[in-house]
């Protein structure tokens, strides 16, 4: 529910954590009230990236960057059609945007698509408590929304619980849709949108990829219908454990043995393929600094990442799966995660970072190449 936006910086906002902590500022973007889990991104730039990413999708992102919003808001950046975030937590926002491709203030923008936040709080402090308790349902609440306070923190704790939420098909495509090749068109991927950000099948795109942007209920004779070099599972939101209906057609896929890649959610999905578990982790990793290894050249790379869910895998042995024998490619060095799986029997990979650095450093571009290489091998 939102209401007015004119001068909402002086109106005052509440944020409500489950276990009854409370902060109070002012209001930022609409009026209104909003709930989600509070997390915190890392990123001290790409807010426009984070804000469309279809993966935070029921999440209100507090971020760690003290000033946001300089760079205002412009018409390139999106990584999709709108924000997805539920709420949004600044502490200092930028007065005035100030960049040429601007077009309007990101406070503009949150309240334009009806998205509310709260500005002026201490976003340190929020950080540390939700670092030291872990992820958690919140709400904030400004304008009238703010005047029945005793009441707020039961309407937090009847919020519905990231752990069991089954989301892709909320923020996916209905209908299927081509991004075309950029120059000779050499392959063709079929890729499953779970809640696939725009710069993924670009990044196919210009490696001579015709990629087809499937729903999220594709079945495994959609996937085939496009006569696919290779298939492709996209990051997307909610708890992996739900996603029965993409884990039974990527099993279709190892089946058959097409060249597979999967990124974030679909990391998860290939490790629940292969018979693997899925946990939620504490607090998850979020931003544009995290550092990875590939353990398969011993390179490290500073990655860009939005999880809270993880795949619980050995990370010092070849396991055996029915689909042969897979290994943990990639590992987070902040805390040893799994961030890569790889089989080692059939062309498939997955890694549950970005490579397709939307916003991020793009040290992992090499794993659009990987996939391009198994389409190859499979064609040679
Ligand atoms: N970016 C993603 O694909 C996130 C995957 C999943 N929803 C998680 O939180 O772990």
């Amino acid at each position: 529910m939102t209401t007015s936006t004119r001068g909402a910086a002086r109106t005052p906002a509440v944020l409500v954590l489950e276990d009854g902590r409370i902060f109070r500022g002012r209001a930022y973007g609409a009026v209104g009230e909003t709930f989600g889990e509070a997390v915190f991104s890392t990123g001290m730039t790409g807010y426009q990236e984070t804000l469309t990413d279809p993966s935070y999708h029921r999440q209100v992102v507090v971020m760690t960057a003290p000033h946001v919003g300089n760079t205002g808001v412009n018409d390139e950046d999106p990584e999709s059609k709108r924000i997805w975030v539920s709420g949004y937590v600044v502490r200092d926002p930028a007065r005035v945007p100030s960049n040429w491709r601007s077009r309007r203030s990101l406070d503009e923008e949150l309240a334009a698509q009806g998205v509310v936040g709260i500005s002026g709080i201490d976003t340190r402090a929020l950080t540390r408590h939700l670092r030291e308790r872990g992820a958690m349902r919140v709400g904030i609440f400004s304008g009238e929304a703010v005047r029945e306070d005793g009441a707020l923190l039961a309407r937090v704790q009847e919020a519905p619980q990231m752990k069991g939420a089954n989301l892709s098909a909320e923020v996916a495509t209905t209908e299927p849709y081509v991004v075309p090749a950029v120059g000779e068109k050499k392959f063709t991927v079929a890729a499953v949108d779970l809640g696939i950000k725009g710069m993924t099948p670009h990044r196919m795109a210009e490696r001579g990829i015709e990629v087809h942007v499937l729903p999220a209920t594709a079945t495994v004779e959609d996937v085939y219908a496009v006569d696919p070099d290779g298939v492709f599972f996209s990051n997307g939101p909610g708890d992996p454990a739900t996603a029965d209906h993409p884990v039974s057609v990527m099993r279709g896929v190892l089946e058959r043995g097409t060249p597979l890649f999967g990124i974030c959610f679909g990391n998860q999905i290939l490790g629940r393929a292969l018979g693997f578990g899925t946990f939620k982790l504490k607090y998850g990793h979020r931003g544009i600094n995290q550092p990875v290894q590939d353990r398969t050249t011993g390179k490290v790379e500073v990655t860009a990442h939005n999880h809270g869910f993880a795949v619980d895998a050995p990370l010092d042995q070849v396991s055996e799966t029915p689909f042969g024998r897979a290994e943990v490619s990639h590992v987070c060095l902040n805390d040893n995660v799994v961030e890569g799986l790889r089989l080692l029997d059939r062309p498939a990979f997955s890694v549950q970072y970005h490579p397709e650095a939307a916003a991020g450093p793009h040290d992992a571009a090499y794993l659009f190449d990987r996939f391009v290489s198994l389409m190859e091998g499979q064609r040679a």
